[in-house]
């Protein structure tokens, strides 16, 4: 089957910058000597998202040349509440969708860019953090759907492992244990997955098991070949790619030691509990079922052919970056107490922090933010919160009363207040800084004169009322107040949002001239690595203010507005006890 005869219900939007192109000194042709323009430096982006897949390719001015982006299916098994499920084949034929419309487009274009010809420099990949998916590598087939990383699944587990502290790991990987990270998925897979667990007890067939993040299970498809036609995926062709993740997506396993950068036996027995009778290593799960740990920027490997769209084939992958961390590298923070904020499906507020981790005492991770080749790490605070741009999802999806994420602003605007309204998306329990798996969403504050224009408001505010919370978080733990918050993310459209986070921060909020923070920062990583950049100074350089908001609202409002969502906060929490047994 090829990815072109995959139904999907949802369509690939995809489109050409010519005036990026035209930049970089791309030509249209019939308009010069040549039929076709001068070969220019590209290179590719991968960002899979939560909720959605993109391949971009930009310019070595760092402008968007080309992208296509798709939804995917948010699967909510409705007989396990808490549940969130992401289809790894739906994933891979749609980033294949995204790549085979971007290279059509960029030949069917008044530039005639045909990428065979004119290969891109390299491709790097960034992806949500997290999410899991376990693989066998001769059937080629997910053992399962992939656990997505707000799944409540593992809420038990988490509190097994912490056996009364959560904070107990918190020295050597930087994380506190909980549902959100990737370790506690792999173990409950090995508990649960029956057909997992037969293969890991069976001597011959342990070495066949494969976990991975998305990044990991993106790179084992587009290195994986097939000798003839494309292949559905890789490992059904029976010939694996590669298998490797980067230090920002193992840093949050909780199997990763922050210091030495490494795997870690003792940390793995902790999570998955040591079971000898599955693996030979004398821990917990075989080794080889856990990806190569490499830097964010190298030549990793090659697009194989017969992967699937001849366009890339010996194309080099040469960066790896987890989302957020990749918002910050595209948004150019390379000196420590430079930060980002991202209103993605969830909202991430993440802080260079130096070479060396900062531990943090008010809820915050501690974690990898890049590692260029041979270079010393770089970390990162981050304050995680589970629900942002999901919310509006929610309004969209389960409540319709907005047809299009868009629309939340128009009918916010209606009102000119929340009117004493708090919406707490706990929709996952709280992340950070609070660390709530108790907690569960609410609305509080309603009088029978609220109407949906409130829900769309107190919707939105709910996103700058967290980015606040964390904020407050990251100047104690890193003791550098940010004085000026970059954003960027899909919420970032919403102008009503970025004024409100303005006003409850207290700091301007300023958006990029390219609001593709993510995407382009695993190309700045996969660009540096083939020599498309020379260093960090260079794509500095290139970050470009488009608008600021500035905070205007009066102190005491403020201050008002802030003890109802502490309030609200308080409602929200110690909601599901002992007999509301996740499934
Ligand atoms: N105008 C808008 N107002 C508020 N939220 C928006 C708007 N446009 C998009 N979003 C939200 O942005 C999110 C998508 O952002 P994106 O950065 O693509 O997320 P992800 O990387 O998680 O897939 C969606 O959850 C959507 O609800
Ligand atoms: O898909 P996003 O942009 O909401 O990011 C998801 C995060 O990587 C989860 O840790």
């Amino acid at each position: 089957m090829t990815t072109s005869s995959i139904p999907s219900k949802f369509e690939c939007k995809t489109s050409v910058n010519a005036e990026a192109l035209i930049a970089a000194g791309a030509t249209e042709c019939g308009s010069s000597s040549s039929s076709v323009s001068p070969a220019i430096p590209l290179i590719g982006s991968i960002d899979q998202g939560t909720s959605s897949t993109r391949f971009l390719v930009f310019t070595q001015l760092g402008q968007i040349a080309a992208s296509a982006q798709m939804e995917h299916t948010q699967i909510f098994p409705t007989d396990h509440i808490g549940w969130h499920e992401h289809n790894p084949i739906e994933i891979w034929y749609n980033t294949l969708t995204c790549i085979q419309n971007v290279a059509q487009a960029l030949k069917n274009s008044k530039f005639s860019i045909d990428l065979k010809s004119q290969p891109l420099q390299a491709i790097g990949i960034t992806n949500q953090r997290e999410t899991t998916i376990a693989w066998n590598t001769i059937t080629g087939v997910p053992y399962q759907n992939a656990i997505v990383w707000d799944d409540l699944r593992t809420t038990d587990v988490a509190h097994t492992i912490a056996n009364g502290d959560p904070n107990r790991l918190r020295s050597e990987t930087g994380l506190p244990i909980a549902s959100y990270f990737a370790g506690t998925k792999v173990r409950w897979l090995i508990d649960n997955n029956p057909e997992l667990r037969a293969d890991l007890l069976n001597t011959e067939r342990r070495s066949q098991v494969r976990f991975g993040t998305i990044d990991t299970w993106l790179i084992y498809q587009l290195t994986g070949s097939k000798a003839e036609g494309r292949a559905t995926t890789a490992a059904a062709a029976n010939i694996g790619g590669l298998f490797i993740t980067d230090v920002t997506n193992a840093s949050r396993w909780l199997f990763m030691d922050l210091h030495t950068l490494k795997w870690d036996k003792v940390l793995i027995d902790t999570v998955c509990g040591h079971d000898g009778s599955l693996s030979d290593d004398g821990v917990s799960i075989p080794l080889s079922a856990l990806p190569d740990i490499k830097s964010s920027s190298e030549v990793y490997g090659r697009c194989a052919t017969g992967f699937g769209e001849p366009a890339i084939e010996g194309t080099p992958i040469a960066g790896i970056l987890g989302d957020q961390q990749a918002a910050l590298f595209g948004q150019g923070a390379f000196e420590p107490g430079e930060a980002k904020n991202t209103y993605g499906t969830g909202l991430f507020l993440m802080m260079n922090t130096g070479t060396q981790p900062t531990p943090s005492t008010h809820g915050l991770l501690t974690t990898v933010g890049y590692c260029l080749g041979n270079e010393k790490p770089v970390y990162a605070l981050e304050g995680s919160v589970s629900h942002s741009g999901s919310t509006i999802q929610w309004l969209r999806d389960q409540l319709q009363i907005i047809d299009d994420a868009s629309e939340s602003e128009i009918y916010a605007r209606k009102v000119d207040s929340n009117d004493g309204m708090y919406f707490v998306p706990a929709f996952a329990g709280l992340f950070a800084p609070y660390w709530k798996s108790d907690a569960r969403a609410c609305i509080v504050g309603m009088t029978a004169s609220h109407n949906k224009n409130h829900f769309c408001r107190a919707a939105l505010e709910s996103a700058a009322y967290q980015t606040k919370d964390v904020f407050d978080a990251i100047n104690v733990d890193s003791h550098v107040p940010l004085k000026e918050l970059r954003v960027d993310g899909g919420g970032t459209a919403n102008s009503l949002l970025m004024q409100f986070t303005a006003d409850m921060t207290n700091v301007p909020v300023i958006k990029p001239v390219v609001k593709e923070t993510t995407a382009l920062g695993a190309a700045y990583v996969a660009g540096l690595a083939v020599g498309v950049w020379k260093d960090t100074k260079e794509i500095k350089s290139l970050w470009a203010e488009e608008e600021r908001f500035v905070p205007s609202m009066d102190s005491k409002l403020r201050e008002k507005y802030l003890k109802g969502w502490k309030k609200a906060i308080q409602k929200s929490m110690g909601w599901v006890d002992g007999d509301d047994q996740i499934d």
